[in-house]
Protein backbone atom coordinates (compact mmCIF):
# COMPACT_ATOMS: atom_id res chain seq x y z
CA UNK A 1 0.00 0.00 0.00
CA UNK A 2 0.79 3.74 -0.47
CA UNK A 3 2.29 5.18 2.68
CA UNK A 4 3.07 9.10 3.15
CA UNK A 5 4.17 10.62 6.16
CA UNK A 6 2.90 14.07 7.14
CA UNK A 7 5.13 16.27 9.14
CA UNK A 8 2.50 18.94 11.20
CA UNK A 9 4.27 21.81 12.50
CA UNK A 10 4.00 23.31 15.92
CA UNK A 11 3.49 26.63 14.19
CA UNK A 12 0.21 24.98 13.49
CA UNK A 13 -1.45 22.50 15.50
CA UNK A 14 -3.92 25.00 17.04
CA UNK A 15 -4.66 26.41 13.76
CA UNK A 16 -5.67 23.20 11.40
CA UNK A 17 -8.86 23.27 9.94
CA UNK A 18 -11.77 20.95 8.84
CA UNK A 19 -11.02 21.40 4.89
CA UNK A 20 -7.06 20.13 6.30
CA UNK A 21 -8.66 16.73 7.86
CA UNK A 22 -11.11 16.70 4.72
CA UNK A 23 -7.85 16.41 2.62
CA UNK A 24 -6.64 13.78 4.83
CA UNK A 25 -9.80 11.46 3.99
CA UNK A 26 -9.22 11.85 0.06
CA UNK A 27 -5.83 10.82 0.97
CA UNK A 28 -7.10 7.78 2.65
CA UNK A 29 -9.88 7.37 0.25
CA UNK A 30 -7.37 7.19 -2.76
CA UNK A 31 -5.28 3.89 -0.65
CA UNK A 32 -2.77 5.99 1.42
CA UNK A 33 -1.69 5.01 4.77
CA UNK A 34 -1.15 7.76 6.64
CA UNK A 35 1.92 8.15 9.23
CA UNK A 36 2.09 11.82 11.40
CA UNK A 37 5.41 13.36 12.72
CA UNK A 38 4.41 16.42 14.83
CA UNK A 39 6.48 19.43 16.01
CA UNK A 40 5.60 21.61 18.77
CA UNK A 41 8.93 24.52 19.04
CA UNK A 42 6.07 26.95 20.35
CA UNK A 43 4.79 25.08 22.75
CA UNK A 44 8.30 24.00 23.96
CA UNK A 45 9.10 27.78 24.21
CA UNK A 46 6.40 28.54 25.60
CA UNK A 47 6.97 26.22 28.70
CA UNK A 48 10.83 27.24 28.75
CA UNK A 49 9.63 31.06 29.16
CA UNK A 50 8.16 29.70 32.67
CA UNK A 51 11.43 28.66 33.30
CA UNK A 52 12.99 31.65 32.25
CA UNK A 53 15.28 29.85 29.78
CA UNK A 54 15.63 31.82 26.87
CA UNK A 55 15.84 29.55 23.51
CA UNK A 56 18.67 28.99 21.74
CA UNK A 57 18.89 27.58 18.18
CA UNK A 58 21.56 26.79 15.61
CA UNK A 59 20.48 26.18 11.90
CA UNK A 60 16.27 25.68 12.93
CA UNK A 61 18.16 23.29 15.67
CA UNK A 62 17.21 23.97 19.38
CA UNK A 63 20.39 24.34 21.88
CA UNK A 64 19.56 21.38 24.02
CA UNK A 65 20.96 20.90 27.22
CA UNK A 66 20.01 18.17 30.06
CA UNK A 67 17.14 20.59 31.55
CA UNK A 68 16.34 21.76 28.02
CA UNK A 69 15.54 18.50 27.01
CA UNK A 70 13.32 17.22 30.36
CA UNK A 71 10.80 20.06 29.26
CA UNK A 72 11.28 19.05 25.24
CA UNK A 73 9.79 15.55 26.35
CA UNK A 74 7.54 16.75 29.04
CA UNK A 75 5.87 19.43 26.27
CA UNK A 76 6.09 17.36 22.78
CA UNK A 77 4.82 14.04 24.37
CA UNK A 78 2.55 15.29 27.08
CA UNK A 79 1.08 18.05 25.91
CA UNK A 80 2.03 18.66 21.85
CA UNK A 81 1.23 14.56 20.98
CA UNK A 82 -1.86 14.02 23.02
CA UNK A 83 -3.29 17.50 21.12
CA UNK A 84 -2.87 16.14 17.71
CA UNK A 85 -4.13 12.64 18.65
CA UNK A 86 -7.44 13.99 19.77
CA UNK A 87 -8.13 16.29 16.92
CA UNK A 88 -7.61 13.61 14.63
CA UNK A 89 -9.39 11.08 16.69
CA UNK A 90 -12.42 13.65 16.52
CA UNK A 91 -12.53 13.85 12.87
CA UNK A 92 -12.91 10.27 13.28
CA UNK A 93 -9.37 9.05 12.28
CA UNK A 94 -7.79 6.00 14.48
CA UNK A 95 -4.37 7.61 15.30
CA UNK A 96 -2.08 6.25 18.13
CA UNK A 97 0.31 8.31 19.95
CA UNK A 98 3.88 7.02 20.05
CA UNK A 99 7.27 8.62 22.19
CA UNK A 100 10.18 8.18 19.36
CA UNK A 101 12.02 6.72 22.14
CA UNK A 102 9.67 3.74 22.58
CA UNK A 103 10.21 0.21 21.12
CA UNK A 104 13.65 1.83 19.49
CA UNK A 105 11.23 3.68 16.89
CA UNK A 106 13.71 6.39 16.25
CA UNK A 107 17.31 5.87 16.99
CA UNK A 108 19.95 8.41 16.63
CA UNK A 109 23.33 9.92 17.30
CA UNK A 110 24.26 13.41 18.72
CA UNK A 111 25.18 15.75 15.89
CA UNK A 112 27.71 17.57 18.19
CA UNK A 113 27.33 17.97 22.01
CA UNK A 114 29.88 20.38 22.29
CA UNK A 115 27.78 23.04 20.11
CA UNK A 116 24.30 21.84 20.63
CA UNK A 117 24.02 18.98 23.31
CA UNK A 118 21.30 16.51 23.30
CA UNK A 119 20.32 17.03 19.72
CA UNK A 120 20.40 13.94 17.67
CA UNK A 121 20.29 12.95 13.75
CA UNK A 122 17.98 9.64 12.90
CA UNK A 123 20.26 6.71 12.12
CA UNK A 124 17.48 3.74 12.02
CA UNK A 125 13.46 3.52 12.43
CA UNK A 126 11.94 0.39 13.87
CA UNK A 127 9.95 0.24 10.71
CA UNK A 128 8.23 -2.90 11.48
CA UNK A 129 6.44 -1.69 14.59
CA UNK A 130 5.23 1.43 11.82
CA UNK A 131 4.03 -1.34 9.98
CA UNK A 132 2.59 -2.82 12.33
CA UNK A 133 0.13 -0.15 13.03
CA UNK A 134 -0.69 1.07 9.78
CA UNK A 135 -1.64 -2.44 8.75
CA UNK A 136 -4.34 -2.13 11.39
CA UNK A 137 -5.86 0.69 9.66
CA UNK A 138 -4.00 2.86 13.03
CA UNK A 139 -2.53 5.87 11.82
CA UNK A 140 1.11 6.77 14.21
CA UNK A 141 1.68 10.00 15.86
CA UNK A 142 4.84 10.07 16.08
CA UNK A 143 6.87 12.71 18.70
CA UNK A 144 10.79 13.55 17.77
CA UNK A 145 12.27 12.66 20.48
CA UNK A 146 14.85 9.54 19.57
CA UNK A 147 16.87 6.74 21.73
CA UNK A 148 20.99 6.55 20.61
CA UNK A 149 20.53 2.74 21.85
CA UNK A 150 24.09 2.33 23.14
CA UNK A 151 23.64 4.35 26.72
CA UNK A 152 19.84 4.66 26.27
CA UNK A 153 20.19 8.70 26.32
CA UNK A 154 17.24 10.26 24.59
CA UNK A 155 17.76 12.73 22.32
CA UNK A 156 15.95 15.62 21.03
CA UNK A 157 15.62 15.34 16.73
CA UNK A 158 13.57 18.37 14.99
CA UNK A 159 10.55 17.55 13.34
CA UNK A 160 11.43 18.27 9.82
CA UNK A 161 14.44 15.93 9.88
CA UNK A 162 12.75 12.84 11.56
CA UNK A 163 9.61 13.47 9.24
CA UNK A 164 12.37 12.92 6.23
CA UNK A 165 14.00 9.86 7.86
CA UNK A 166 10.82 8.16 9.09
CA UNK A 167 9.43 8.58 5.04
CA UNK A 168 12.99 7.32 4.09
CA UNK A 169 12.93 4.33 6.21
CA UNK A 170 9.14 3.01 5.15
CA UNK A 171 9.64 3.33 1.59
CA UNK A 172 6.67 6.51 1.90
CA UNK A 173 5.82 7.17 -1.92
CA UNK A 174 5.72 11.18 -0.34
CA UNK A 175 6.23 13.47 2.35
CA UNK A 176 4.06 16.42 3.14
CA UNK A 177 5.33 19.29 6.18
CA UNK A 178 2.15 20.66 6.98
CA UNK A 179 2.97 24.49 8.46
CA UNK A 180 1.73 27.96 9.06
CA UNK A 181 1.86 29.12 5.14
CA UNK A 182 0.39 28.27 1.54
CA UNK A 183 4.35 27.34 0.55
CA UNK A 184 7.22 28.96 -0.34
CA UNK A 185 7.22 32.49 -0.56
CA UNK A 186 9.52 33.90 -3.40
CA UNK A 187 9.29 37.39 -4.34
CA UNK A 188 6.12 37.96 -2.17
CA UNK A 189 4.40 35.19 -4.10
CA UNK A 190 3.88 31.66 -3.46
CA UNK A 191 5.46 29.60 -5.86
CA UNK A 192 4.56 26.35 -7.93
CA UNK A 193 7.94 23.98 -7.27
CA UNK A 194 11.46 24.45 -6.53
CA UNK A 195 14.20 22.67 -7.45
CA UNK A 196 17.40 21.82 -5.48
CA UNK A 197 20.04 24.45 -7.48
CA UNK A 198 16.82 27.12 -6.60
CA UNK A 199 16.45 25.89 -2.82
CA UNK A 200 20.39 26.61 -2.41
CA UNK A 201 20.23 29.59 -4.27
CA UNK A 202 17.51 30.91 -1.55
CA UNK A 203 19.07 29.65 1.31
CA UNK A 204 22.25 31.82 0.09
CA UNK A 205 20.20 35.18 -0.37
CA UNK A 206 17.56 34.96 2.56
CA UNK A 207 14.81 34.05 0.33
CA UNK A 208 14.61 31.19 2.40
CA UNK A 209 15.37 31.30 6.19
CA UNK A 210 14.63 30.80 9.92
CA UNK A 211 11.90 27.23 9.92
CA UNK A 212 11.89 26.86 6.73
CA UNK A 213 15.46 25.81 6.17
CA UNK A 214 14.94 22.53 8.16
CA UNK A 215 12.26 21.70 6.03
CA UNK A 216 13.50 22.51 2.56
CA UNK A 217 17.02 20.47 3.79
CA UNK A 218 15.18 17.65 4.81
CA UNK A 219 13.24 17.52 1.99
CA UNK A 220 16.06 17.08 -0.53
CA UNK A 221 17.47 14.25 1.52
CA UNK A 222 13.81 12.39 1.24
CA UNK A 223 13.81 13.15 -2.31
CA UNK A 224 17.86 11.39 -2.23
CA UNK A 225 16.29 8.67 -0.32
CA UNK A 226 13.79 8.04 -3.57
CA UNK A 227 10.72 9.54 -2.60
CA UNK A 228 8.47 10.19 -5.59
CA UNK A 229 7.11 13.97 -4.01
CA UNK A 230 7.71 16.40 -1.64
CA UNK A 231 5.47 19.31 -0.52
CA UNK A 232 5.06 22.20 1.63
CA UNK A 233 1.38 23.27 2.30
CA UNK A 234 -0.87 24.97 4.90
CA UNK A 235 -3.04 23.12 7.75
CA UNK A 236 -5.06 26.03 7.51
CA UNK A 237 -7.15 24.80 3.99
CA UNK A 238 -7.47 22.39 1.71
CA UNK A 239 -4.27 20.60 0.40
CA UNK A 240 -5.49 17.72 -1.92
CA UNK A 241 -9.07 17.59 -3.69
CA UNK A 242 -8.65 13.69 -5.19
CA UNK A 243 -7.03 15.40 -7.72
CA UNK A 244 -5.13 18.68 -7.43
CA UNK A 245 -2.62 19.61 -4.61
CA UNK A 246 -2.32 22.87 -3.53
CA UNK A 247 1.05 24.14 -2.18
CA UNK A 248 4.81 24.25 -3.38
CA UNK A 249 6.52 20.77 -4.37
CA UNK A 250 10.47 20.46 -4.16
CA UNK A 251 11.73 19.06 -6.83
CA UNK A 252 15.54 16.52 -6.58
CA UNK A 253 17.79 17.24 -9.47
CA UNK A 254 16.39 14.72 -12.23
CA UNK A 255 12.58 15.65 -11.68
CA UNK A 256 10.36 18.46 -13.56
CA UNK A 257 7.11 19.64 -12.15
CA UNK A 258 5.48 17.90 -15.16
CA UNK A 259 6.29 14.67 -14.07
N1 LIG B 1 10.53 31.68 1.62
C1 LIG B 1 9.68 31.43 2.60
N2 LIG B 1 8.37 31.20 2.32
C2 LIG B 1 7.47 30.98 3.29
N3 LIG B 1 7.79 30.96 4.62
C3 LIG B 1 9.07 31.15 4.97
C4 LIG B 1 10.07 31.39 3.97
N4 LIG B 1 11.26 31.53 4.61
C5 LIG B 1 11.02 31.41 5.91
N5 LIG B 1 9.72 31.19 6.16
C6 LIG B 1 9.16 31.07 7.49
O1 LIG B 1 9.03 29.69 7.83
C7 LIG B 1 7.91 29.57 8.69
C8 LIG B 1 7.53 28.11 8.85
O2 LIG B 1 8.51 27.47 9.65
P1 LIG B 1 8.23 27.17 11.20
O3 LIG B 1 7.72 28.40 11.86
O4 LIG B 1 9.44 26.52 11.77
O5 LIG B 1 7.02 26.18 11.05
P2 LIG B 1 6.67 24.75 11.66
O6 LIG B 1 6.42 24.94 13.13
O7 LIG B 1 5.43 24.41 10.89
O8 LIG B 1 7.80 23.82 11.39
C9 LIG B 1 6.90 30.49 8.07
O9 LIG B 1 5.89 30.90 8.96
C10 LIG B 1 7.76 31.69 7.63
O10 LIG B 1 7.84 32.65 8.65
C1 LIG C 1 16.47 19.73 17.79
C2 LIG C 1 15.23 20.54 17.65
O1 LIG C 1 15.29 21.67 17.19
N1 LIG C 1 14.07 19.97 18.03
C3 LIG C 1 12.81 20.66 17.97
C4 LIG C 1 11.69 19.63 18.09
C5 LIG C 1 10.32 20.22 17.80
C6 LIG C 1 10.16 20.77 16.40
O2 LIG C 1 10.93 20.49 15.50
O3 LIG C 1 9.05 21.55 16.25
P1 LIG C 1 8.60 22.41 14.98
O4 LIG C 1 8.37 21.48 13.85
O5 LIG C 1 7.36 23.08 15.43
O6 LIG C 1 9.70 23.40 14.68
C7 LIG C 1 12.69 21.70 19.13
O7 LIG C 1 13.22 21.46 20.19
O8 LIG C 1 12.02 22.72 18.89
Amino acid sequence: MKKIVIKCGGSILDELTPAFFASLRELQDHGYQLVFVHGGGPDINKMLSMYQVEPEFHNGLRKTTKETLEVVELVLSGQTNRKLVQKLTGYGFQAIGLNGSDGGLLQADFIDQDSLGFVGEITQVNDQLISILTQEGMIPVITPIAVQTATGQKLNINADYAAAAVAGAIGAEQCIFVTDVEGIMVEKRIVHSVNKEQVEKYIEDGTIYGGMIPKVTSAMSALDKGLSSVMIVSGKAAFFNGKEWKGTKIIGKEWSYNE
